[in-house]
Order: C-alpha cells, then structure tokens, then sequence
C-alpha cells in the first residue's frame, strides 16, 4: 500500500459542547466524520479511530467509504499511535494523520503533502502568522511578540510510516502534534501552504463558519483570479556554474547579482508579487541591505509564496521561460521543476520551465546574460 489516512476522532469536543461529540454532529446536512472522510476515500484506504463508546455514530459515518475503525486512546497522540498500531500488518509507505475536526481540507491541502513526501521525510500544511501577537494577562497586553517566522499548523501532517510510528513510540508524550512529535525525533518536516478553509472545529462559532465552506465549494462560488508576470535580466561574469531555478547548472561563466542571480526564481518570484500587486523582489529584499548578499533566492520565492498564502491566495500554477543560447535547459528542466514545486509545495504538474534562445540576437544571443519570464496564476475561493 503506498498511502494510507489516520483520521484521529475519539476526543470529545468539549470546548465545541452540543449534544454529542463534534466530530458526529450535522453541518451542511451530514456527520462531520463524514465530510472529512469524503475528503479522503478518493486518494487513500482510511483508518478512523474513535472513542469506544461512538462506534454506533461511526459506522452509520463511514457507510460505503474505506474505512477501518479502530479504538483510540485517552489522548490525541495515544489515538494516533493506535491508528500506526493497526497498519502494522500491511505498512504503507506514506501516511497521512488528520484531525476528523478539518472537514474542509481540500484535495489541493492533500496533494501538496503527499507531493512534499517525495522528497521530504515529513510535511504539514501551516499559514504564516499575519496578525500581530501580543502577551497578556487578564485584560491587559503586557508585550509583544515578533511574529516573524511563526506558523499556523493545520492537518493533514504526512509522514513515511516507519520513521512516524518509530517517532511516536520514542516520545514521552505531551505533543502538540505530530510534527513535534517528527522533529523530536530529529525528522525534518516541510511546509507547505495551508488554506484558510481548513479549520480545525473547535469551538461553537466554527460549525457555521465550516458550513458556508462545505455548501459553497470552490467552483460554485465566484473565484479570484489573478495572473502576474515577472521578469528578470542577470549578466554574466567570471565562474564555473549558474544558478537556475534553484539548480546548479555547470557552465563557463556565472551570473552576477547581489543573491545568487537566480534568474528564473526571480522572475517567478516577482510574478507572485505581480499578482498580489505587491512590487517586486526589491522592494521586499532591497538589494541596498547587505543582509541579503549572495542570499539564495528560494528565501525571495519563499516570501513570495507565504505572502500569497497569508492573504488567502492558493497558487494554481507557475510557468517560467529562460532566454540563453547556454547552457543548455533541456537536461536540467526536470530538476528545476521538482526544485521549484518543492519550495512552492505545488505538484509537478504545475510547475512548467522551459527555455529557448533567441536566435543569437539581442544581449542573450551575444551570451551577454540570461532573461527569464515567468507567469504566475493565483486563485482565491
Ligand atoms: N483522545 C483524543 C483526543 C483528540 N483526538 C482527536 O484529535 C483531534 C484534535 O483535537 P481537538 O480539536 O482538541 O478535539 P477534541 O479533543 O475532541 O476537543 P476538545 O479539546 O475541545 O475536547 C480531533 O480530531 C480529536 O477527535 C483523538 O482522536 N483522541
Ligand atoms: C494537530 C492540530 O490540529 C494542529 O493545529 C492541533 O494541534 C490539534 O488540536 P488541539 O486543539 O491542539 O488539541
């Protein structure tokens, strides 16, 4: 088996209160459990592990789907060490942990986890913090605290089976998440973006909130669609390689610039400031601030990508052309697709580089420099 789900559901939805635990309540005319499991049968077989006393709820649940329920425990992290447990006997290679509470994950949150694990040992879809945080007691604010770096972490958390199951039984619990629970076990776990829509119910408010998402899905409501496009020039200079696309490509002469002149990152990183009408690279990363000299660009890009995160923004697909005569692309596309897709948490099929010259003429047919152009496509529900 390549993949398989953990939905944990065996909590008790105290804070969200109601009649019965959150995860069996009605939204949108179904069980919760239901929604979040409809997410998931399409892409994998499912584990659901609930509390002993739900197993009435649950099977009424998971009619039709592919699921198998097992018995949690006392808490998140026993109920998801029960659900590893029950795929000993036939392991998959990859496996997927969820909250039953994120019944609006999207197919889209799914593939970009499972993309991220071809490459990564763990990855988890999170949105950069935007709002400012304060410390406080009782009423009042006593600080503030630098929310640069810091991250909202959702489900699903994707994770190679043995490295997860070998992780959890090695913690001394007390885990927020499985994530923590990766890293304490020194496995490093890529971000890649969340989506506002995938919210954890917790308390009584996030019913109607989760509602209005799972009756109005993406293509029924009015979309916003933006397109942006960014262009670069970098000229060459004595050295043995160019940086394109993330990739290292062997060459006589390497470009010049304040970063590593990562032509094609740029031009795409400033396709996705084009779209959110946000500048461009020099206006986030000046290149009068000496911090950022010989950065890599996928620190740019990376900013680039949160930013259109933060404001709600999922990126359908970037598609990228670089003008040289040398070196070749060709050889190298492939890599500078993987590359890009993995710091923009996108599936291969969205990521398009290519290349052509331009029939010796201009400043590129001189092999004076390389240009790239770049479009990006971002969409908001
Ligand atoms: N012993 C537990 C506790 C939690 N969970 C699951 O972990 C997820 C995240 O937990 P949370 O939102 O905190 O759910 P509850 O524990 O149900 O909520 P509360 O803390 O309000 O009681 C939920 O899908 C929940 O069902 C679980 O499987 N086993
Ligand atoms: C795993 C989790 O969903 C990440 O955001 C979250 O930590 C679980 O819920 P809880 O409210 O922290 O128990």
């Amino acid at each position: 088996m390549e993949t398989a789900a953990i939905i944990v559901a065996a909590g008790r939805g105290t804070r969200a209160g109601g009649g019965r635990p959150k995860q069996w309540r009605d939204i949108a005319a179904r069980p919760v459990a239901r929604w979040t499991l409809e997410a998931f049968a399409p892409i994998c077989p499912i584990i659901l592990v609930i509390h002993p006393e739900d197993r009435a709820l649950a099977e009424s649940a998971i009619a039709g789907l592919p699921v198998t329920l097992v018995e949690g425990a006392a808490d998140r992290a026993g109920s998801v060490r029960a659900g590893l447990d029950a795929l000993a006997g036939d392991p998959p290679a990859k496996v997927l942990i969820h909250d039953v509470a994120r019944p609006c994950v999207t197919p889209r949150i799914i593939e970009a986890v499972l993309a991220a694990l071809d490459t990564a040992p763990g990855a988890a879809p999170a949105l950069a913090v935007t709002d400012a945080l304060w410390t406080g007691a009782g009423a009042q604010v006593t600080g503030t605290q630098d929310r640069s770096g810091l991250f909202r972490a959702q489900t699903p958390q994707g994770f190679r089976y043995a490295d997860i199951r070998a992780a959890h039984a090695a913690h001394p619990g007390g885990a927020a998440d499985d994530v923590e629970v990766a890293r304490a076990a020194g496995l490093s776990v890529t971000i890649v973006p969340g989506d506002e829509r995938n919210l954890k119910i917790t308390g009584p408010d996030d019913f109607e909130r989760a509602a209005r998402y799972l009756k109005t899905p993406m293509q029924e409501t009015a979309m916003d669609i933006r397109l942006g496009n960014g262009y670069d020039v970098h000229r060459f200079g004595p050295g043995d390689h160019v940086m394109l696309c993330g990739v290292k490509v062997p060459h006589g002469r390497a470009l010049q610039g304040h970063s590593d002149a990562d032509v094609g990152m740029h031009a795409v990183t400033d396709a996705l400031y084009g779209a959110l009408a946000e500048g461009d690279i020099g206006r986030h990363f000046p290149p009068s601030d000496p911090q950022w000299k010989g950065a890599a660009s996928e620190i740019f890009l990376r900013h680039a990508v949160e930013l259109a995160t933060s404001k709600g923004y999922t990126i359908s697909n970037i598609d990228v052309t670089l003008v040289c005569e040398q070196p070749k692309i060709g050889p190298h596309a492939a890599a500078m697709m993987a590359e890009m897709g993995r710091i923009m948490g996108l599936e291969a099929d969205r990521v398009s580089v290519k290349a052509t010259t331009s029939e010796r003429l201009g400043f590129t047919g001189r092999e004076e420099g390389i240009a790239a152009i770049a479009t990006a496509t971002l969409v908001k529900p």
